[in-house]
């Protein structure tokens, strides 16, 4: 069976400079692999790519086996990729309310009224926010938002989410909490992810593989042990010694 997601030899430039170098990576159905490396090598622009934000230079993108991306065209667009998305910033819509956040995207996937509402407050339950559906996002504390942004990449259902850092400004307990749940709530779906993360025990929370960017180029794959046994460089060495 072809991969959910596969990367061949991906190149991307963005105003004359090489941001990333021939990438290979794949992604199988149900599969979490985390993406660490340093400040600017490339993981947010990993994650644009595979959504379909941006086109790549050179290389190709293919979900479910289908061509999604060749160079300097999107072939299958973002709302067509089956994707959801949690951001560092989470991107919650400001004047929405709880509900509205999550019901926008399965309006725009043509889901019945009467099923979104259902498909709303199930997943408002199962993060732990039911009856806070009518409030704003800024009526929310730091970690309820976290879920939000979560309940909103997960409640269409998708074959596979990306998220990028969203946890770096939560305190250790709420951090773990959050964790646990999204680890629970993809593994009961079977949903696959790329999570950008930003210390090795996140890594090892949710991720099977772990993908080391450096300077754009993937120095190393692997489990958390054969990364942690021989680490392909200096950096690799300090993450999973928790320095980073
Ligand atoms: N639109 C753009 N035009 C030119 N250069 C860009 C653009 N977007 C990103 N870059 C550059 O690409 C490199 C990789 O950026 P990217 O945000 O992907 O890194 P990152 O690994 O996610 O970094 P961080 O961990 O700091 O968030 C950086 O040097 C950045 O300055």
């Amino acid at each position: 069976m072809s991969p959910l997601l596969e990367l061949e030899r991906v190149s991307l430039s963005l105003g004359g400079r090489s941001v990333l170098s021939e990438v290979s990576l794949s992604l199988q159905e149900g599969e979490m692999v985390a993406l660490v490396g340093p400040s600017a090598s490339g993981k947010t622009s990993l994650l644009r790519l595979v959504l379909g934000l941006v086109a790549p230079s050179a290389g190709s993108i293919r979900i479910g086996g289908e061509l999604a991306s060749v160079p300097g065209r999107i072939l299958l667009p973002p709302d067509e990729r089956d994707v959801g998305a949690v951001f560092q910033d989470l991107a919650l819509w400001p004047h929405v309310s709880v509900s509205g956040n999550l019901e926008l995207g399965l309006a725009a996937k043509g889901v019945p009224k009467a099923q979104r509402t259902t498909a709303i407050e199930t997943m408002l339950s199962r993060v732990g926010l039911s009856g806070l559906g009518s409030r704003r996002p800024h009526e929310l504390s730091g970690g309820q938002k976290q879920r939000v942004a979560i309940a909103r990449a997960l409640v269409t259902q998708p074959r596979w989410i990306v998220l990028d850092e969203p946890f770096t400004n939560l305190d250790v307990v709420l951090e773990d909490e959050i964790l646990q749940l999204l680890a629970s709530l993809l593994g009961e779906r079977g949903t696959a992810a790329i999570l950008v993360a930003h210390d090795p025990r996140e890594a090892a929370r949710l991720a099977q593989r772990i993908a080391v960017l450096e300077q754009g180029k993937l120095v190393q794959t692997g489990t958390r042990r054969e990364l942690a046994d021989s680490p392909a460089s200096p950096f690799v060495r300090a993450f999973m010694r928790g320095e980073r």
